[in-house]
């Protein structure tokens, strides 16, 4: 099976949806707050009620792989039965799993993923590519087969990223420049834009720096409760703004359980990416 392209389903849902991604991010801590237990129970409950209060509303969802993981395969399952909730319900999904590995091994990630046959099988994977981007090739590959994408973290939001991703090498170009050229590569021809974004945090200040024209997505989180606004964006993204696929998860997700209470908080950040990115 064969999907239209990421990029071109992406650009479709943020032209009619807006941009904003919203995180299921079932973390401990908001499992309590929502007065729900942490166990199975609790994780289906959040990740079911998330995807019912928005899955209407946002462009993208980004389940974070690893809140599903600790519970084992229980909650893999949970995990599984989210992305088909999401997916059926018209949301795309980017899978956040940050997965990375020598080329052979990437290859059986990517499949897990991005084949179509498999249960988890998502619009998207987050991909770290600092085994060498060209470890992702299997990835990549199997992305233009099946008409997934990927998110590759080029410039993360966190400030540890700096030490890796701001290291220039010996032709003078920095790690993240290095991995956005990479991309660049990729899409280069793809219309309205390709299936291979990178990560980039709306945390950094201005990027001025970087050629950010990659003629793909920029997942960019860091909105909410790392600190950035939506007004932070034009500064952050220049010219590439149009491009921008903002994620927040902490900044709405604290609102729930109170469906409408979601929606108001998604609506409000959606409001501001586009009151922001139209100015
Ligand atoms: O790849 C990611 O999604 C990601 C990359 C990055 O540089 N920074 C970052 O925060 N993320 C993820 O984005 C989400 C941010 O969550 P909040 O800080 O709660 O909005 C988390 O799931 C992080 O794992």
């Amino acid at each position: 099976m064969t999907l239209t392209p990421f990029g071109t389903r992406l650009r479709a849902a943020m032209d009619s949806r807006g941009p904003l991604c919203v995180g299921i991010d079932p973390h401990a801590a908001l499992l309590a707050q929502w007065g729900l237990k942490d166990d199975i129970a609790g994780l289906e409950r959040f990740s079911r009620t998330v995807v019912e209060a928005l899955a209407e509303s946002v462009a993208v969802f980004k389940p974070q792989a690893a809140f599903f993981e600790r519970f084992g395969s229980k909650g893999v399952a949970v995990l599984e039965q989210t992305v088909a909730d999401a997916r059926a319900a018209g949301t795309l999904v980017v899978m956040d799993a940050k997965r990375g590995d020598i080329g052979s091994t990437m290859a059986a990630y990517a499949s897990a993923f991005l084949d179509p046959a498999s249960p988890l099988f998502s619009d998207a994977l987050t991909v770290s590519p600092y085994l060498g981007y060209g470890s992702l090739a299997p990835a990549v590959e199997l992305a233009r087969e099946s008409g997934a994408g990927l998110f590759v973290l080029a410039l993360t939001s966190n400030p540890e990223g700096a030490e890796v991703q701001r290291a220039v090498r010996e032709d003078g170009r920095s790690i993240g420049a290095t991995m956005l050229a990479h991309l660049a590569a990729e899409n280069a021809g793809a219309s309205p834009m390709g299936s291979f974004g990178a990560v980039v945090g709306a945390t950094l200040g201005d990027l001025s720096s970087f050629d950010l024209d990659i003629n793909g997505p920029l997942l960019a989180p860091g909105i909410g409760a790392q600190g950035a606004t939506a007004a932070d964006l034009p500064a952050v993204f220049g010219k590439a703004v149009r491009n921008v696929v903002p994620n927040v998860s902490r900044g709405v997700l604290k609102h729930g359980p109170d469906v409408s209470a979601l929606r108001d908080s998604a609506r409000r950040f959606a409001d501001e990416i586009r009151e922001a990115v139209s100015a």
